[in-house]
């Protein structure tokens, strides 16, 4: 009986370890020779995480992993990586990024991260839906991020401003210490929970309002699996997860559903995005701004449906509320270490709203200080830090001998090319200057993505520039800010977040002037 246990436990041991050879020979062999055998630069992969292990471990975040890598490795146009087994093709070359996301974009024109319009209706939105769809949805919707549309938005970007201002001075009186990254995403949520859902949630008075919770739930990092599904995205379909948290999805659906109801019931026009999705629900088109009918046969009318209008405002909050609240609380950051530079945007807005009575949309293009100092701030800290497209058709990348197939998943290293000292010298340095007209001539156009580029780059720039910048001319023109007691300086980054966002926070003692 002993013997026979113990020659069980031999086999079972021998088959075991007969297992692991062959897995991670298999890995070595094969998966993980997939760059070497194409030619392709590659660093060293770790069995069996490929590169990916600094962002599991929590070392690095996913910018700063590829950054790393692009610091390296820079010298070559392309850079082979594995996250996981799966390959992904980081280009380095800034001319190749050109061919990649503009000159041959037809090629490109997909992230191919997961999208399940059916089993998750919210997921079918412009940032990850593939191909036709994406490029009917982009058609539909381009119009309603014109600069004419957002002027009409801007009254609701203002007085939700002035409330911002009104919570500070309280504080700034008592030069009391404030949590920046907090306030303003309050703001952001504020502002976009009005122009895409008609919700007036107050985050700014109350906290804990539900949309701030919902948008506090959707950006935690879900632990563990978030770098498994960005590599393979298949694991969504195969293990039923989600990519949003059910209770999310409710309350967005909910919300969506019900405002558009209310409007079309009480027939409320409101000139805001949530109007221009109606629009496109009722009568497949968006108004021109001259407000005349278009004649018939000259637009496309095909309508979306209520899902499809839901999931592009789901994703208008999304892509807005965290990257302008970030630019903004980066921004008053450095300029709370550089009181000098403080000084000097201030005296420009002050000068500004004097001349023009009050912030306008015209005076914010009076600006062109406050331009270069949020330019440099999304050049530090570029709030999405890599980019990605997915090659939808086969094609030779030029000077580099490897030919794309179909299915090869690119990444743009954003924060390194943004960090690389030899495009921008002292790159830990906040420096408007180099966003002059001087120096911008100066530079590769694609050296500098924050909104990325191409016919895929971020369809809400301009609202986003907007709202970020008038967050500033309300905090700047009325109060100082220095840095608080417990400021990490430099900024310590979520290693756990996608985006770019301080981990402690950014506490900064705020004054009135
Ligand atoms: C400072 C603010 C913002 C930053 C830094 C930012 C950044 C970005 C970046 C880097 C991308 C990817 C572009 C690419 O792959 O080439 C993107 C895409 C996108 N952004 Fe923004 N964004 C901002 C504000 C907004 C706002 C306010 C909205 C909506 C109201 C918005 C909606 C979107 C959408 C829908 C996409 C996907 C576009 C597509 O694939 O067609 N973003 N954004």
């Amino acid at each position: 009986m002993v013997v026979h246990s113990s020659y069980f436990l031999l086999e079972f041991a021998g088959i075991i370890i007969a297992l692991v050879i062959s897995v991670y020979a298999y890995l070595k062999y094969v998966s993980f020779s997939y760059w070497s055998s194409r030619n392709v630069i590659s660093p060293k992969p770790i069995i069996p995480f490929g590169h990916i292990k600094p962002v599991t471990t929590r070392k690095r975040s996913i910018g700063e992993l590829f950054q790393d890598i692009y610091s390296e490795y820079k010298k070559h146009p392309i850079i082979g990586v594995y996250l996981f087994t799966r390959p992904n093709l980081v280009i380095a070359d800034l001319d190749l990024l050109r061919f990649v996301l503009t000159k041959e974009f037809p090629h490109f024109h997909d992230r191919g991260v997961y999208c399940d319009e059916k089993t998750e209706p919210l997921s079918g939105h412009l940032f990850s839906l593939p191909g036709a769809k994406w490029r009917f949805l982009r058609n539909k919707f381009s119009p309603t991020f014109t600069s004419s549309k957002i002027k009409q938005m801007f009254p609701t970007v203002k007085e939700t401003s002035n409330r911002l201002s009104l919570i500070v001075e309280k504080k700034a009186q008592n030069s009391e210490v404030i949590e920046i990254k907090d306030l303003m995403a309050r703001f952001s949520t504020d502002v976009i929970a009005s122009v895409a859902f008609g919700i007036d949630c107050n985050s700014l008075e109350n906290p804990d309002a539900e949309f701030r919770a919902m948008g506090r739930k959707f950006f935690a990092p879900r632990k563990g699996i978030a770098g498994l599904v960005f590599a393979f995205p298949i694991l969504h379909k195969l293990f039923k997860f989600t990519s949003i948290p059910e209770d999310v999805t409710n309350f967005f659906m909910g919300a969506f559903k019900e405002a558009v109801e209310y409007r079309t019931a009480n027939n409320v026009v409101r000139r805001d995005f949530l109007d221009l999705v109606i629009q496109l629900i009722y009568k497949g088109y968006v108004h021109n701004d001259d407000e005349k009918a278009p004649l018939p046969g000259t637009v496309d009318e095909q309508k979306i449906t209520m899902d499809e209008g839901a999931a592009q405002a789901f994703v208008f909050w999304v892509g807005g509320f965290d990257t302008s609240s970030s630019t903004v609380t980066h921004c008053l950051y450095e300029l709370a270490l550089n009181q000098e530079l403080q000084e000097k945007t201030a005296a420009e807005i002050i000068r500004v709203l004097e001349e023009y009575g009050d912030v306008t949309y015209e005076s914010i293009r009076a600006m062109p200080h406050l331009h270069k100092v949020v330019s440099e701030t999304l050049r530090k800290y570029p709030v999405v830090p890599i980019l990605n497209r997915e090659c939808t058709e086969d094609i030779d990348l030029p000077g580099t001998g490897f030919r794309a197939t179909k299915g090869t998943k690119i990444i743009v290293p954003v924060l390194g090319i943004h960090w690389d000292p030899d495009l921008y010298p002292e790159p830990e340095k906040f420096d408007p200057e180099r966003f002059n007209e001087e120096n911008i001539a100066k530079r590769h156009p694609y050296a500098y993505l924050p909104f990325g580029e191409g016919p895929r780059n971020c369809i809400g720039m301009r609202f986003g520039l907007v709202q970020s910048k008038v967050g500033l001319i309300r905090m700047l023109s009325k109060f100082r800010f220095t840095p608080g007691p417990n400021l990490d300086v430099p900024l310590i980054m979520d290693k756990a977040n996608f985006v770019q966002m301080a981990l402690n926070g950014v506490t900064l003692r705020v004054q009135m002037r």
